[in-house]
């Protein structure tokens, strides 16, 4: 049995980044750019206010001017300010010429019109030079490179790609992956009720959704029988449609209806079949090299069909895979630290990846065994930030419960792994234990089954 670094190790071994596509902007968020983006020209493109107010000559000060024009964002007066006159501007409006600094219309007064009804206003504070001017160029210089090679196309992104103008772009193109379940037992969704023996296929829907959420392109290949003949034709249906990844569920352990290593085996190059972890201990990794395609790679990965060991083994290593074929220059998942909520039984034999929602705060969650008998070191931790008035917080994990790696459950509301060491005894409440993200952190529900988690689990 490998370790779960090998195994990573290995999957990204026999990764390669996917070529390059051209997206229009819309098609951009979530991909990961193939290009540099360069801004065509300066942002502001003219020295634009900052401010509504007037615009004036600096060095005039304060006093009583006529208003000799107006610029508004979109539009402008030629006119030039010379001393003596100022120019209404409204913000994000290009400074007249003449004038050297703005002055916000509540440091003025405005004045009855003078003769021939000429507008007039009192500027009531002196404006030093350049004051409320952004100069052209001093958000983004024609020619800056705004994004680079590498970079992941977020929302921000996307708006710095339509502010430069970048419609059209080169990204890492995504894989296009295939699911399919396996197992007599395992019937669609919609089926009511259940015959005898049967179980409804969750691993399916869920390792579609996974994808999906990942940016793929994916390819429901349905349930196999648990038959060489099904299965193989289920494992010709995936390369007919020239999938880059293939992801099945069930049939890798040791019963002699489990077939799918055999099949790969038989099929392609098998390079690990168990790992040391919990759950998910008889993942599978296999590489298919299809000639008939022009030598083309497919990666199999046979999950286990518990779902739990398919969530935990998706997130774990199919993840940065599809990640690294489409572009991530870092694609495992990211680690915070994080401190125990109650204490939790160590297992001997594998490192655990213990399902948690992480919670953000100062203070332990309420109803968690943490929260009723604080230990007297919690709150001085190397995982606690604090700032100027600001208490100390951190983040709280607060188990999903029994983690059997049948029940489901255990991964709902669930944006952590705990990494969990292979050791006896138990770990206490208030150690600090690192944590993969699984999911973003924001405003996940502790779920009710959540909180204490008994020795045993
Ligand atoms: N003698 C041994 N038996 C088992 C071992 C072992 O080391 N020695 N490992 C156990 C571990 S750990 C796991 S995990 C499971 C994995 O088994 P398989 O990958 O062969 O999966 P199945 O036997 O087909 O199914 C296991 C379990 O999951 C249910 N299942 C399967 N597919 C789905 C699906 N699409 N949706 C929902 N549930 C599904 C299935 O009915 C079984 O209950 O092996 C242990 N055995
Ligand atoms: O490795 Mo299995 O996934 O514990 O049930």
């Amino acid at each position: 049995m490998i370790s779960i670094p090998e195994a990573q190790d290995i999957v990204l071994e026999h990764t390669r980044p996917l070529g390059a596509v051209s997206v229009g902007l819309a098609g951009a968020l979530g991909r990961v750019l193939a290009e540099e983006v360069h801004a065509p020209d300066s942002l502001p493109p003219f020295p634009a206010s900052i401010k509504d107010g007037y615009a004036v000559i600096a060095g005039d000060g304060e006093g009583e001017y006529p208003v000799i024009g107006e610029s508004r964002a979109g539009h402008m007066d030629e006119l030039p300010v010379t001393l003596g006159t100022v120019a209404y501007i409204t913000t994000g409006a290009p400074v007249p010429p003449g004038a050297d600094a703005v002055i916000q219309v509540e440091d003025t007064q405005a004045l009855p019109p003078g003769e021939g009804e000429q507008k007039r206003v009192r500027i009531c504070k002196a404006a030093k030079p350049g004051q409320d001017i952004r100069p052209v160029g001093s958000d983004i210089m024609q020619g800056d490179t705004v994004l680079t090679k590498g970079d992941l196309v977020g929302v921000a992104e996307v708006g710095i790609l339509a502010t430069v103008g970048a419609t059209q772009l080169r990204v890492f193109a995504t894989p296009k992956v295939a699911v399919l379940s396996t197992g007599d037992e395992v019937v669609d969704p919609s089926t009511r009720p259940l015959g005898p023996g049967q179980i409804r296929d969750a691993n399916r829907s869920m390792l579609l959704a996974a994808a999906a959420k990942a940016g793929c392109e994916s390819v429901d290949l349905g349930v196999a029988r648990d038959t060489e003949g099904h299965l193989e034709g289920c494992l010709q249906a995936a390369i007919a449609q020239g999938v880059d990844v293939l992801i099945t569920s069930g049939g890798v352990s040791m019963g002699d209806r489990d077939l799918i290593k055999p099949l790969l085996q038989r099929q392609g190059t098998v390079h690990f079949g168990r790992v040391r972890m919990k759950p998910g201990k008889p993942l599978t990794f296999a590489t298919l090299d299809l000639q008939e395609q022009g030598g083309r790679q497919m990666l199999v990965f046979g999950l286990p069909g518990n779902p739990v060991s398919s969530f935990v083994c998706f997130h774990l290593v199919v993840l940065p895979a599809l990640r690294k074929m489409a572009g991530w220059a870092v694609p495992g998942l990211r680690r915070v630290a994080a401190r125990l909520t109650a204490d939790l039984r160590l297992d001997p034999e594998r490192p655990e990846y213990h399902r948690c929602t992480l919670q953000w705060g100062p203070e332990p969650p309420p109803n968690t065994p943490l929260a009723a008998s604080p230990p007297a070191s919690a709150s001085a931790s190397s995982a606690a930030a604090s700032g100027p008035g600001l208490a100390a917080c951190e983040w709280w994990a607060v188990s999903t419960g029994n983690q059997i790696s049948s029940r489901l459950l255990s991964a709902r509301s669930a944006n952590a792994l705990l990494e969990i060491p292979c050791a006896s005894g138990v770990l206490k409440a208030g150690e600090v234990v690192s944590a993969l993200l699984i999911d973003d952190l924001g405003g996940m529900p502790v779920p009710p089954g959540g909180g204490p988690v008994t020795p045993g689990f």
